[in-house]
């Protein structure tokens, strides 16, 4: 059994209407139907442009929001269910690192208070000169000087305060950290340091990770396991380098052919699928495949039936009907446009390294009107 397992995960957020007395007139399916599965000690990276419901699921996992439907298993136990008491017991194994260090880490509070506050709640520590020392511990395996305990978050850079968040995680001895967009606040000389320290720790302390990002550089760089997810659904989960080798959704060609290539020779002879019409509203999303009214392969079938995530018989899945066809080369394209030998619109742009993750477009940049 996987470390943590989502089971047909739906989010619906009721939409209201009327002044005096409030009327649910439909609902927001930020998250539609997600299985996935999370192993101990690895990363599974979840990307899309922004919008399709990434932090919504993540906030599901730890029961921020209420699961509508679906299962979230963590180590055995359904968090879905779990009566609000119960699930506090749960709280500690499961910690999240906020996008926004700054906007997340209270000013008022001094590092030592930010980062012992559950401690003590949650058992960690059996008086404040335990929870200090663990503190000072946790601070040096961050890359943090002993001294920052007494100091206030503002006097602190980004990259900084980012280990501050990834600090007041650890501090509570969790085994899945999600880390929601971790590194997209930050510059991106900064971002492969603080991706980097991610590593480490997972490496050192066994950490599980669900990263969150629309960016497909960073993903790539820390996931052994990477999930495409398109308005609330995952569209295409394979291991990371095989999707990054082979991408086979649509959506998913689309997204990467955006990202500009290091080599110009390949980024010239490079086919770009440009995607057309505006991401659909999740209030009101298409019928069938939710990504036909942009794909350019669609087919009748599309618009009528749902695809499943299913297994392409090597471990690579994909809720595409006609996956294999694409893959093969057989399908011919019904709309989009092609755009052969394209270059990218703007060259100027860093191009996706290793050593720099960050530096690849958002995943919304796609679109063509
Ligand atoms: N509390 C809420 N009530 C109603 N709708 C919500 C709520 N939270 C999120 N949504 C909607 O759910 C959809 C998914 O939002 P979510 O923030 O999960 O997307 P995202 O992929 O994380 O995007 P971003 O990267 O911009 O945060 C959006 O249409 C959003 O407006």
């Amino acid at each position: 059994m996987s470390l943590l397992e989502l089971d047909g995960v739906k989010v619906h957020f009721p939409v209201k209407k009327g002044v005096i007395f409030d009327r649910v007139v439909g609902h927001v399916h930020a998250v539609d139907g997600v299985s996935l599965k999370v192993e101990a000690g690895q990363t599974y990276g979840l990307v899309g442009e922004s919008g399709c419901g990434k932090t919504t699921l993540g906030r599901a996992v730890l029961r921020l929001v209420d699961i509508t439907e679906g299962e979230v298993v963590l180590d055995g136990t359904d968090l879905a269910k779990l009566p609000p008491e119960e699930m506090r017991r749960f709280r500690s194994r499961l910690q999240m690192v906020f996008q926004d260090p700054l906007g997340s880490l209270n000013p008022r509070q001094n590092i030592e208070s930010i980062l012992s506050e559950g401690m003590a709640a949650h058992g960690i520590g059996a008086n404040r000169e335990e929870r200090r020392e663990k503190i000072k511990a946790i601070l040096a395996k961050v890359g943090l000087p002993a001294d920052a305990l007494s100091r206030y978050p503002h006097e602190f850079s980004g990259g900084q305060r980012q280990r501050i968040g990834i600090a007041r995680a650890l501090v509570l001895e969790p085994d899945v950290i999600i880390c929601d967009e971790p590194v997209s606040a930050l510059d991106v000389s900064i971002q492969a340091q603080v991706i980097n320290l991610l590593e480490d720790l997972q490496e050192e302390l066994g950490l599980t990770y669900l990263v969150i990002a629309h960016d497909l550089a960073v993903v790539r760089h820390i996931s052994d396991v990477v999930g495409v997810m398109y308005l609330g659904a995952l569209v295409e989960e394979a291991s990371s380098d095989a999707l990054y080798a082979e991408p086979r959704h649509p959506y998913t060609k689309a997204l990467m052919s955006a990202v500009p290539v290091p080599d110009p020779e390949v980024e010239e002879k490079r086919e770009r699928i440009l995607l057309t019409g505006d991401l659909p509203s999740p209030a009101d999303p298409p019928s069938g495949c939710r990504f036909h009214t942009r794909c350019p392969w669609a087919r009748e079938r599309c618009a009528t039936e749902r695809p499943e995530l299913l297994d392409m018989g090597d471990g690579h899945r994909v809720a595409c009907h006609f996956a294999s066809e694409i893959a093969a080369g057989e399908l011919e394209r019904t709309g989009g446009e092609v755009v052969a030998a394209a270059r990218p619109e703007e060259p100027e742009a860093a191009p996706v390294t290793d050593d720099e993750p960050g530096s690849a477009p958002d995943a919304g940049v796609v679109t063509a009107k």
